[in-house]
């Protein structure tokens, strides 16, 4: 399976443009890494790619077909702020299972305590609250995981520990993964590849 964006293009409103004519793809099992500068698209990229948004340019396919515009998604993404990807007045275990049922393993291998189900997610720390999301975006139906600085706010234990398991995963379900991120070194630990997001103004 192809995650495959062609000849994509955006801009706000009337910005100039931050990406022209851009072209990525993600193969199944690849760990694709995109570095490069703050405030240069990376993020606008990433949801384009998960279909949050319609390109104003080009197109994306799953194995050459759109994106499904339905059911569940197989291209997840998760962002940088889990407080704003989360129900704050449900409890972490529903959380969970608006993706599926609960996979004791795959929360086990991101450090997910059973403990932390019954609460809310403001009784949760960001980095616990991420995990969560994490697990949530990696139910049965994803092929495709698009991570957008997932890890900054970890300490760098529970950063190895927590990649561990997305990776173990991803390798498992043969789920592609664009791991977006300013941490260089991190990348080259986790990725098949690497993308040098282009300047802006050079495409
Ligand atoms: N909804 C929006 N409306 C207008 N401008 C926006 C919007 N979202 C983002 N931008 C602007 O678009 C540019 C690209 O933002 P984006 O978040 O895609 O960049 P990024 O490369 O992911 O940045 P960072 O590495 O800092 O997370 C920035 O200048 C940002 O301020």
């Amino acid at each position: 399976m192809r995650l495959e964006g062609r000849g994509l293009g955006w801009r706000y409103g009337r910005e100039s443009w931050l990406f022209r004519e851009y072209d990525i793809s993600i193969s199944a099992g690849e760990v694709v890494g995109l570095i490069g500068p703050s405030g240069s698209g990376k993020t606008t990229l990433g949801r384009i790619l998960a279909g949050y948004i319609r390109p104003l340019a080009g197109t994306v396919t799953l194995d050459g077909d759109p994106l499904p515009q339905t059911g569940y998604h197989p291209v997840q993404m998760v962002f940088q702020h889990p407080e704003q990807a989360v129900n704050p007045r449900w409890t972490v275990s529903r959380i969970l299972q608006e993706s599926g049922p609960l996979d004791e393993a795959l929360n086990e291998a991101l450090g997910i305590s059973p403990a932390w189900l019954d609460r809310r997610p403001h009784e949760l720390s960001g980095g616990e609250l991420q995990r969560i999301c994490i697990a949530r975006a990696l139910a049965p139906g994803t092929r495709f995981l698009i991570a957008d600085e997932i890890t900054a706010m970890l300490d760098a234990i529970l950063q190895a520990q927590v990649w561990q398991g997305i990776l173990h995963e991803a390798e498992k379900r043969r789920i592609g993964i664009l791991a977006i991120s300013h941490d260089r070194r991190l990348l080259e630990r986790i990725c098949t590849r690497i993308i040098e997001w282009p300047q802006r103004g050079s495409s």
